[in-house]
C-alpha cells in the first residue's frame, strides 16, 4: 500500500538525515513532541530520571597533582588507577595539567558550531568520512541503531596527524587544535599510568601505540520536551582504548555500575576518563569497559567533547590482542587477534543497540 511506504521508519530517518540540521534543527523549529524515530523501548522509567538514590557510592576521583615528580603520590595514584579500571572502569581526573581557561573555551567552542545558522553548520553534514574531515552529524549509526539518539555530533580525527585549521570549522578549529594538544599530553601520562597499574613498564602501552591516535567527538544534546521517551546515547561501551570526555555542568551521562545507573558528578575541572573495548582486550578483561549511556532533559542542552584515543593510521593492518605478560596458563587470552579496521567496522554496522561489540572478538 502506497501509504505504509511513506510511513516507514527508513522514510522517517532519510528525512530527518535531508534536513542536514540534527535534533537541533528540530528543537529550532519548535516541535513539542519526540518524533518515533527517537523513541527509546529500552528505557526503564524507573531509572530514567537523575536520582540521588545512588549518591553514597562513591565515583572514583583522582587528583594529578605531583604524579611525576613524587613516587609515594605516584605509587599511591597507580594504585587508585587499578582499583578504578578493575571496578568501575571510569574515573575523574583533577589537576590534570589542562589550564581551565582551555576547557572552557573547547566547551564555548562547541556552543559557537552549533550556534550557528543552519546554512553555516550544513555545509559541514556528511556521513562520508572518506571525502571530509569533519563530519558533523545526527546519529553515526542512524540507519542501524534500534533507535535514534537525542544528540548531533560533529566528528574529526586530530591526531596523529593534526588537522590545518582551515580543514576545520572556523568557529572552533583553534580550540580544537589546542584541545587536542594537551588531551595528547594527558594521555601519554594515562597510559604510562594504567600501564604501571598493570605491572607493566610504564612504556608498555605507549610503545604499543595506544596513544598516538585520536578521534574528537563534539557532542550537542538539545532540550527535549519528552525526556523520558529519549536518550542522548543509548547504552554502550567505547570503541577505543580510552576515552578523555570534558562536560559542561549540566549533568546526564551515567555508568553502570553493579547493574545499577550511577550518575557522574559534576566536578568543576575535572575531566572523565573510562576505559574503552580495546583496553579491556588488550589487558585480558583486567581493566573494564563499562556500559554508560546519557540522559537527557528538558530545560538545558548538554555539551561534550570525547576524545577518542585509537591509533587512526595502522588502523587497517595492527594487530591487538590480550598483552603477554597478562595470560598465563590458568589464564588464557579470552580475545583472538583483531585489527582497528576490523573492530570499528564491525561497530559502525551494529550501532549502539545496547549489546557488547567486545563480546564479537571473546574466543
Ligand atoms: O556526552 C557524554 O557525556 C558521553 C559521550 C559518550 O559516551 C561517547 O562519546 O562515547
Ligand atoms: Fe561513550
Amino acid at each position: 500500500m502506497a501509504s505504509s511506504i511513506y510511513n516507514t521508519r527508513e522514510t522517517e530517518l532519510k528525512a530527518f538525515d535531508e534536513t542536514k540540521t540534527g535534533v537541533k534543527g528540530l528543537i529550532d523549529s519548535g516541535i513539542t513532541q519526540v518524533p518515533r524515530i527517537f523513541i527509546n523501548p529500552q528505557i526503564d522509567p524507573q531509572q530514567a530520571l537523575i536520582s540521588s538514590a545512588n549518591a553514597q557510592l562513591e565515583f572514583p576521583l583522582l587528583d594529578l597533582e605531583g604524579v611525576s615528580d613524587d613516587p609515594i603520590k605516584r605509587n599511591a595514584v597507580v594504585d587508585a588507577v587499578r582499583e578504578a579500571s578493575e571496578t568501575w572502569g571510569f574515573f575523574q581526573v583533577i589537576n590534570h595539567g589542562i589550564p581551565e581557561a582551555v576547557l572552557e573555551d573547547m566547551i564555548d567552542g562547541v556552543r559557537r558550531f552549533f550556534g550557528q545558522d543552519d546554512e553555516e553548520r550544513k555545509k559541514w553534514y556528511t556521513r562520508d568520512l572518506k571525502k571530509s574531515r569533519v563530519a558533523y552529524n545526527s546519529n553515526f549509526d542512524l540507519y542501524t541503531a534500534p533507535s535514534a539518539n537525542w544528540r548531533d555530533t560533529v566528528f574529526c580525527k586530530m591526531a596523529p596527524n593534526l588537522p590545518q585549521p582551515e580543514e576545520l570549522p572556523a568557529v572552533c578549529s583553534d580550540i580544537m587544535i589546542e584541545y587536542t594538544k594537551q588531551v595528547l599530553k594527558l594521555g601519554r601520562s594515562l597510559f604510562q599510568l594504567l600501564s604501571e597499574a598493570l605491572g607493566l613498564k610504564a612504556d608498555h602501552l605507549v610503545d604499543m601505540k595506544c596513544a598516538d591516535g585520536v578521534a574528537m567527538l563534539m557532542h550537542y544534546y538539545p532540550k527535549c520536551p519528552q525526556p523520558e521517551l529519549t536518550l542522548g546515547a543509548s547504552k554502550h561501551a567505547d570503541s577505543d582504548f580510552l576515552t578523555v570526555l570534558l562536560t559542561d555542568q549540566v549533568r546526564g551521562l551515567q555508568v553502570l555500575y553493579q547493574n545499577q545507573w550511577v550518575d557522574v558528578p559534576f566536578v568543576p575541572g575535572a575531566l572523565v576518563v573510562n576505559i574503552g573495548d580495546l583496553l579491556q582486550l588488550v589487558t585480558n578483561d583486567r581493566f573494564v569497559s563499562a556500559d554508560h549511556r546519557v540522559l537527557v532533559n528538558s530545560s538545558s542542552s548538554r555539551v561534550s567533547v570525547a576524545c577518542f584515543f585509537r591509533n587512526a593510521t595502522t588502523r587497517s593492518t595492527e594487530l591487538y590482542w590480550p598483552i603477554e605478560e597478562l595470560v598465563s596458563e590458568d589464564d588464557p587470552p579470552r580475545y583472538r587477534a583483531t585489527t582497528l579496521e576490523e573492530y570499528i567496522t564491525h561497530v559502525r554496522s551494529k550501532g549502539l543497540d545496547g549489546t557488547s561489540a567486545l563480546s564479537q572478538f571473546r574466543v
